[in-house]
């Protein structure tokens, strides 16, 4: 066996944000720990996206600026690698990027935050529910037409702020979010996935780095979590085939049970008037045959449709 080589240094490219810095300071400690001879560094970078998020989810960038931008520090070799909510980065991720490693997955749910109820079943009718995302906003109007759901920007303590100083009844974000800052006791509920199904790769994080670098990608191996990896290459398959980005309504979520994966869809109206679901199971190893069929079903059901509505220009 040939043991793989430590190199001088690893440089790790970061969106500077609070939650973006605790996941590459956990990859910088977990390479740290593999390769104790190496000198583990972040490269912060201000992203566009950074600039633009609280003004408007710009229909332009959407939220691949996020990535793009430490995408340039990796092709002027300032940084090996850029750490990435895998939810964020794109399922059309090409050459000369790759996406190496992807790790453990923590809580994939969505959180319902709330500084007067403990459930949405409490809130009256007419309350106003904040939440950034197409897909929760669909499924809690499917589910509880009497609220308002209304859009909220911005990172994650700007939106618990929004919610403190009273705009919002009650905000939903990912439950992995809050857990890493240090906020998982602002969590009222845990939304189950058969309420609001999560985002494809959702609480898991990727690693991108060079497509040619192999020197890497032995050296991030030992990250890599099996489990998280099968389940998000089926989520992933799914959102590639019906073209997802964030500005649709579109879940995939998958678990392993016994050696099975379970994969379950849906694309909704934005509204809630329709969701569309799908679901099959199989092996781990068919995990991206398992999401393109998935999206097969759900394209039969009328998803693409929906989808074309949805990326005509808004008419205001
Ligand atoms: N959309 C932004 C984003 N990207 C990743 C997370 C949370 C962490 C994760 O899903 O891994 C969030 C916040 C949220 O959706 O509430």
């Amino acid at each position: 066996m040939t043991a793989v080589t430590a190199p001088r240094t690893l440089v790790i490219a970061t969106r500077a944000s609070r939650l973006a810095l605790w996941q590459a300071h956990h990859v910088q400690s977990r390479l740290q720990a593999l390769y104790p001879d190496c000198s583990v560094e972040l490269l912060e970078m201000t992203t566009r996206g950074d600039q633009i998020l609280d003004r408007t989810l710009s229909k332009v960038g959407g939220k691949g600026l996020f990535v793009k931008e430490l995408e340039t520090a990796l092709l002027d070799g300032r940084a090996d690698l850029a750490v990435h909510s895998l939810k964020d980065v794109p399922v059309d991720l090409t050459v000369p990027f790759a996406l190496s490693t992807i790790l453990e997955r923590a809580d994939p749910c969505d959180a319902l935050v709330s500084n007067t109820a403990n459930s949405l079943d409490e809130l009256p009718p007419g309350a106003v529910i904040g939440t950034s995302s197409l897909r929760r906003e669909a499924q809690l109007r499917a589910r509880y037409p009497h609220l308002e759901v209304k859009p909220l920007r911005g990172n994650l303590d700007t939106r618990l702020g929004k919610l403190d100083r009273g705009d919002y009844a009650a905000i939903v974000l990912a439950a992995a979010g809050l857990q890493r800052l240090g906020l998982a006791e602002r969590i009222r509920a845990a939304l189950p996935v058969e309420l609001s199904l999560p985002a494809a790769g959702q609480g898991a994080l990727g690693i991108e780095i060079l497509a040619d670098r192999t020197d890497l990608r032995d050296w991030l191996a030992p990250l890599a979590c099996g489990e998280t990896t099968a389940c998000a290459l089926a989520e992933r398959a799914v959102s590639r085939a019906l073209g997802g980005s964030c500005q649709v309504p579109l879940a995939a979520h998958a678990v392993l049970r016994d050696g099975r994966l379970h994969l379950r869809a849906l694309v909704a109206e934005p509204d809630g008037s329709r969701i569309l679901r799908a679901e099959t199971q199989g092996a781990p190893e068919d995990a991206g045959t398992l999401g393109a069929a998935v999206a097969q079903d759900l394209l039969g059901q009328g998803a693409d449709a929906i989808l074309a509505r949805l990326s005509e220009p808004a008419a205001s």
